[in-house]
């Protein structure tokens, strides 16, 4: 690509993106050069090529590819100063290494933000940070697997990634290899369908560290159960190390077998406790310097840091997300932050985490909005007019509280997981095609957090 033919995409972009993204987002990306398939753009703050990369970098790669360019990743460098650091597109590397049979399996990509130096590190999570350091280090292997699990937005993502991105730094030889236990399936019901079970099985048993985040999605899927606990066992027998994360203990997974759960267990399990005051206040801290760099002369009354993380002590994606909108509202509207900016600015916020919004209550708001029985929606029933709504509330659920996906199946009639992460998918779907849908959705989660 040259610096014209970026110019002529522009043009295209603006199309897209309407004008207002694209003179706030686009017009800011100079084209810097294009190696190894690697478009470089120069940025002026590393907000914008953090925001532009997380929400515009398929966009840009699509127009791209569509003109047959050869560009694999963009990559944003900040020249507000001399010293300019990149910042890499939000889906970028992969994390193995090797250009070896690994890399045809592109995994999961690794998030840039989430290393061992962002981590903050309080009482509730001690544990799982110096048994992730110590994993980090790439030593000899001393427990196999780490198993790692918590409740949702406590960090388990984080430390995995963390871990990775340490190994590749210190331990470049290693094939690393990190993917979501749902990417693990994929992979293998594609393999079996391919009729190339053996390269799936030569990939997977050539790796030196195997990471599988959430693994409790295996549960229930028989085959993939079988499969990997194969490959668990070959790994653990070549002595390489396995990473685990879930969102319980082993024990605790229903319909996982009973022998993949002893193997599970056999290593050192260890788990992320709910976020205490101060470490709610230590993470706000930390992310208040990130927010730093964007903005640095914003002004933060003294205050505000411990009255958020009293306030919302739901998970921390909750509270990191607060403090984002925080500090881009203050940005726009020109203004300091005060405690009244805050409680104006996260009212939403406040309030949902004020008043704990139950499961229950979802049911019967998103029942009586339907128009139908309570029983109905928990029931087995299968039509179309009990479905949609039983998904709707799942959906609601999963936004609107802290619950797991499978508590959320517990709560309607003993259903699994999977089925309410399907469901889920489906209204998140539904919500782009269907104006209907969008609008029960906004109307009910306005009644739901009133
Ligand atoms: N101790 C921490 N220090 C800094 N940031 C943290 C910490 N714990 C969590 N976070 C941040 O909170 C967000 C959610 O974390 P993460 O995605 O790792 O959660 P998770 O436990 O994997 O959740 P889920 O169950 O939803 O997958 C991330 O942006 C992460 O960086």
């Amino acid at each position: 690509m040259t610096g014209e033919q970026w110019g002529e995409l522009r043009q295209r972009l603006r199309k897209t993106v309407g004008q207002n993204n694209y003179v706030t987002w686009i017009e800011p990306l100079k084209f810097r050069d294009l190696l190894d398939g690697v478009a470089t753009f120069d940025v002026p703050t590393t907000f914008l090529g953090n925001y532009v990369s997380q929400n515009f970098s398929d966009l840009i790669l699509h127009e791209l590819h569509s003109r047959n360019s050869d560009v694999r990743r963009l990559s944003f460098k900040v020249v507000a100063n001399s010293d300019a650091r990149p910042v890499e597109a939000a889906k970028p590397q992969p994390v193995e290494r090797k250009p070896s049979a690994v890399s045809a399996l592109n995994p999961a990509p690794l998030d840039s933000r989430f290393t061992f130096d962002t981590f903050v590190v309080g009482k509730p999570n001690e544990l799982a940070h110096a048994a992730a350091k110590r994993v980090g280090e790439g030593g000899p292997v001393t427990f196999n697997p780490l198993f790692l699990y918590g409740g949702v937005g406590l960090g388990k993502t984080h430390l995995m990634h963390a871990i990775a991105w340490e190994l590749q730094a210190r331990r470049p030889d290693l094939n690393v290899l990190y993917l979501s236990a749902e990417q693990f399936m994929y992979r293998f019901v594609q393999a079996l369908r391919d009729r190339k079970m053996m390269d799936f099985k030569e990939i997977f048993r050539s790796v030196d560290v195997l990471m599988v985040d959430d693994v409790q999605f295996i549960a229930g899927k028989d085959s993939t159960q079988e499969e990997f606990f194969h490959t668990f066992n070959a790994l653990v027998d070549q002595n390489k190390q396995i990473i685990i994360s879930a969102d319980r203990a082993p024990g605790e997974i229903k319909d996982l077998e009973e022998r993949v759960k002893s193997r599970l267990q056999c290593g050192l399990v260890v788990d992320l406790h709910p976020t205490d005051y101060e470490l709610r206040l230590g993470i706000l801290q930390s992310k208040v310097e990130q927010q730093r760099v964007t903005y640095p002369d914003l002004k933060l009354d003294d205050g505000v840091l411990e009255f958020l993380a009293h306030r919302i002590s739901t998970n921390v994606r909750v509270l990191e997300g607060a403090l984002t909108r925080l500090f881009a509202f203050a940005s726009l509207v020109g203004r300091e932050i005060t405690m009244d900016l805050t409680q104006d600015c996260l009212a939403d916020v406040l309030r949902a985490s004020e008043r704990k919004i139950t499961v229950e209550e979802i049911q019967r708001k998103v029942s009586e909005h339907y128009n139908i029985r309570l029983s109905d929606m928990i029931g087995p029933k299968r039509l179309r007019s009990y479905a949609r709504p039983r998904q709707v509330a799942m959906y609601l659920c999963k936004q609107l509280t802290s619950r797991s996906l499978p508590e959320i199946g517990r709560r309607f009639g003993g259903r699994d997981h999977t089925t309410v992460m399907h469901g889920v998918r489906r209204i998140e779907e539904l919500k782009q095609q269907d104006g209907q849908i969008a609008e029960d959705l906004e109307l009910l989660r306005r009644a739901l957090e009133a």
